[in-house]
């Protein structure tokens, strides 16, 4: 079977691949009739102070458990135009972070999701997204 290229499987891919070194291994745990949970568990080169995650690595799992449940929810190819992050309070390295998300609005092209990271029960950090509809082309037409 062919792959669809938008769908999670591809293993090169930073934040849910396995063959991405220093990748962030976003795996999904579970999952509703609008969303996804899914774990990271972020290491020593994802820091952006000691122990404590770098932002944009945090926005990245946050990116990504969002596309994982457009997949699953809509099965349509998304990619991310805007995603706006609340940085509430740090997000530890070497332990497991729960990440939450749900697809809130779909308007044409126009798909409006949200995503939190847990660690012990409270949300560390959270994202609104705005992510468009793409023909399948769109990801293989950059290939280098
Ligand atoms: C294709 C597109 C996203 C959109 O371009 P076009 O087709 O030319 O569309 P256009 O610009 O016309 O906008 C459409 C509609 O949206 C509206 N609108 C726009 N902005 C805003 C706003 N701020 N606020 C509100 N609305 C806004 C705009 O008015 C229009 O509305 P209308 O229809 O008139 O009512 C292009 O900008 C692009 O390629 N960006 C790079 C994407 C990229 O690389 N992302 C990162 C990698 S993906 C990833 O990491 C996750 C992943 C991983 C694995 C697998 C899958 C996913």
């Amino acid at each position: 079977m062919t792959r669809r290229p938008h769908r999670p499987g591809y293993e090169g891919c930073y934040a849910c691949g396995a063959d991405a070194v220093g990748g962030l291994r976003v795996r999904v745990v579970g999952d509703g009739p609008d969303g996804l949970v899914a774990n990271a568990r972020l290491g020593t080169s994802h820091q952006g102070a000691p122990g404590i995650a770098h932002g944009g690595i945090v926005a990245a799992v946050l990116d990504e458990v969002i596309s994982l449940t457009l997949w699953r929810v809509l099965d349509r190819p998304c990619v991310t135009r805007r995603l706006e992050v609340d940085f509430l309070a740090p997000v530890p390295i070497g332990r497991d972070v729960e990440l939450r998300a749900q697809c809130t609005e779909t308007q044409g092209r126009k798909v409006r999701a949200r995503a939190e990271a847990l660690f012990d029960g409270q949300v560390r950090a959270r994202a609104d997204g705005l992510f468009i509809e793409v023909p399948e082309h769109h990801f293989t037409h950059h290939r280098g």
